[in-house]
């Protein structure tokens, strides 16, 4: 299912790019920029991981499925707007299957 709703997804952002702003959220946000769709990705970021923690102590899971859809959705506007999908982040996880986070960071010298 995952892919499917991406690939659907993937081609409203792509139809949207050339819409109108005032007919469309998506198209609004490439009209008013980088910086813009930047901020939204920020505050999405914040309210997920306040969304986490209060889904720790009190159980309930609905706002953080919900405010991490914010967040998927607008970090996947903002690949759109610099002319990538989710596609290109999908084959950079594929690529890291057989490798090991751990290992990863010791090669890179950072063995915290
Ligand atoms: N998945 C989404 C989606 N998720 C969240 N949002 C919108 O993201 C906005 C940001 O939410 P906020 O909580 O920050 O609310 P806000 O106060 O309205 O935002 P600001 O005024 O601060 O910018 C809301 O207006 C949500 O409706 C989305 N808008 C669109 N989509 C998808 O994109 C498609 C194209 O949408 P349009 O471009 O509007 O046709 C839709 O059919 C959906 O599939």
């Amino acid at each position: 299912m995952a892919n499917d709703v991406l690939k659907t997804l993937t081609e409203t952002l792509e139809a949207r790019k050339n819409a109108a702003p005032e007919s469309s959220y998506v198209a609004s946000l490439h009209h008013k920029g980088l910086n813009k769709i930047l901020e939204k990705v920020g505050e999405e970021a914040t309210e997920t991981i306040i969304a986490a923690k209060d889904a720790q102590s009190s159980g309930v899971t609905k706002d953080v499925i919900s405010e991490t859809a914010d967040l998927w959705f607008h970090s996947l506007v903002m690949l759109s707007h610099l002319g990538l999908t989710a596609d290109d982040i999908l084959q950079e996880l594929a690529r890291r299957f057989d490798i090991s986070g751990l290992e990863e960071k010791a090669s890179r010298g950072h063995s915290k």
